[in-house]
């Protein structure tokens, strides 16, 4: 489903070009969960803006579904997201003029996926039958957290690239979200790519790779 080959990224400094990414390789199979940790500043983000064809690498290729993402125009590579990506980032990029059930609808709309059952179940699962009237800015931390996850999975996206999904919450609630997240990737048969800090939220998925030095190592978290 997504596919690194030996990528390289480095952004330029007044001290010249610093390398974040050195030669990652990854495999990520349909229906497959990988966690992806690693220190602040290690990576990460840029890992998955590039997995989001929100950048390119200057060296080896990214590509989604066998597509090369470096082969496609910006505007095909909106469109690839809008058709095969859900997106979950720490911001979270709600319509603040529609309101909670409009919010996933457009989302699934854009991607000529509509589904009333599905977001119905969406709505239902992720708590949030009661505030389905209700605009984001009424909404707690939260809700909007479980409404950003909704929206990502409206279309039901082939893969999910989450940024801390949970990063926000409390303990409790995150493990909550989590939980809804990890089930409702399952339903929607999407794979994920998950970037966190805490190895309690990585241990569920399928695997675990730690970013170290510009490469990817692999390890299983323990609990
Ligand atoms: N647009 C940019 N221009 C220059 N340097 C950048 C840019 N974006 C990121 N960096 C640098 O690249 C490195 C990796 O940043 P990145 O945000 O990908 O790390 P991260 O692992 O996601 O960090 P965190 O866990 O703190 O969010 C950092 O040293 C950062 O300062």
């Amino acid at each position: 489903m997504l596919e690194f080959r030996q990528v390289h990224k480095s952004y330029s400094t007044p001290q010249g070009p610093q390398y974040v990414l050195s030669g990652v390789d990854l495999r990520l199979a349909a229906g497959e969960s990988l966690a992806l940790m690693g220190e602040s500043g290690s990576g990460k983000s840029t890992l998955l803006h590039l997995a989001a064809g929100l950048d390119l690498p200057e060296r080896g290729e990214v590509l989604i579904g066998g597509t090369s993402l470096a082969g496609l125009s910006e505007t095909g590579r909106a469109t690839l997201r809008r058709h095969t990506l859900g997106l979950v980032f720490q911001q979270f990029h709600l319509i603040p003029s529609l309101n909670v059930a409009d919010n996933l609808l457009l989302q699934a709309r854009l991607a000529g996926r509509e589904d009333s059952r599905w977001t119905a179940r969406l709505l239902e699962r992720l708590g949030l039958v009661k505030h389905q009237h209700y605009y984001p800015e009424q909404l707690s931390g939260g809700l909007q957290q479980r409404l950003a996850i909704g929206r990502a999975l409206a279309p039901r996206p082939a893969l999910l690239l989450a940024d801390e999904p949970t990063g926000n919450l409390d303990e409790t609630t995150a493990d909550t979200v989590l939980g809804l997240l990890l089930e409702l990737v399952a339903e929607s048969g999407s794979s994920l790519l998950m970037v966190t800090h805490s190895p309690r939220v990585a241990a569920p998925l399928d695997a675990c790779l730690i970013l170290h030095h510009g490469r990817l190592l692999p390890e299983r978290p323990t609990p």
